[in-house]
């Protein structure tokens, strides 16, 4: 919602698509799938502000890691939120709020394949990953369907980075009725 707020092209495109899509229906799983540009929208804003931001692994054996050799007992932090804003990875924009760059399938947003992980990844990925997508494409559907919304002027752009990730001044978002 904050990035809708500020970035209203964005909310204008995602209502557009949630009219076109649902015709005034509430939505349900099997719209939710047909929800293209809420999902780059949510994908973008995973990318930009991760909620885990990043994990922490003990090493358990010595292991080697492309010319790395790392002893076991080794903390690791894995900073989920560091790859998804390296240029290398994302291109000059980086920092941008731009949900088109996921316009094709997730691997090929970033120039490896594997440089988006909001959820982590491997085997251990999150168990949540598919209940979360779904639950915030509904939630953002059923915003968009019944209000527009701005951002508070006393708004202060402060996004913290501890265990999760959020706003430290908050978030007042002005809601209107449709
Ligand atoms: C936007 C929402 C969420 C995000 C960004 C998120 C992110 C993550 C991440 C990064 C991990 C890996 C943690 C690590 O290995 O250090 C994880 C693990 C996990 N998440 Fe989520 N999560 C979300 C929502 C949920 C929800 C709603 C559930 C439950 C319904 C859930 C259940 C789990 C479980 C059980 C694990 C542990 C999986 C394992 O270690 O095998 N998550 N999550």
């Amino acid at each position: 919602c904050i990035l809708l707020s500020i970035h209203t092209d964005w909310q204008d495109k995602a209502r557009h698509e949630v009219e076109q899509v649902l015709q005034g229906n509430p939505p349900d799983y099997e719209s939710a799938a047909r929800l293209k540009i809420l999902n780059m929208i949510v994908n973008e804003t995973l990318r930009l502000y991760s909620p885990q931001p990043f994990s922490l692994r003990i090493v358990e054996k010595e292991t080697k890691l492309g010319n790395l050799k790392i002893p076991a007992g080794t903390n690791i932090e894995i900073p989920f939120i560091a790859v998804h804003h390296d240029p290398q990875e994302w291109g000059e924009d980086v920092d941008d709020f731009n949900p088109a760059r996921f316009a094709e399938v997730v691997a090929k947003a970033s120039k490896s394949s594997r440089a988006f992980m909001p959820f982590s990844s491997g085997t251990r990925v999150c168990l949540g990953m598919n209940f979360s997508l779904i639950e915030a494409k509904l939630t953002l559907a059923m915003i968009l369907q019944k209000f527009s919304f701005t951002i508070s002027p006393n708004y202060k752009h402060s996004p913290a980075c501890r265990a999760t990730t959020w706003p430290v001044h908050g978030a007042h978002i002005i809601f209107q009725n449709l």
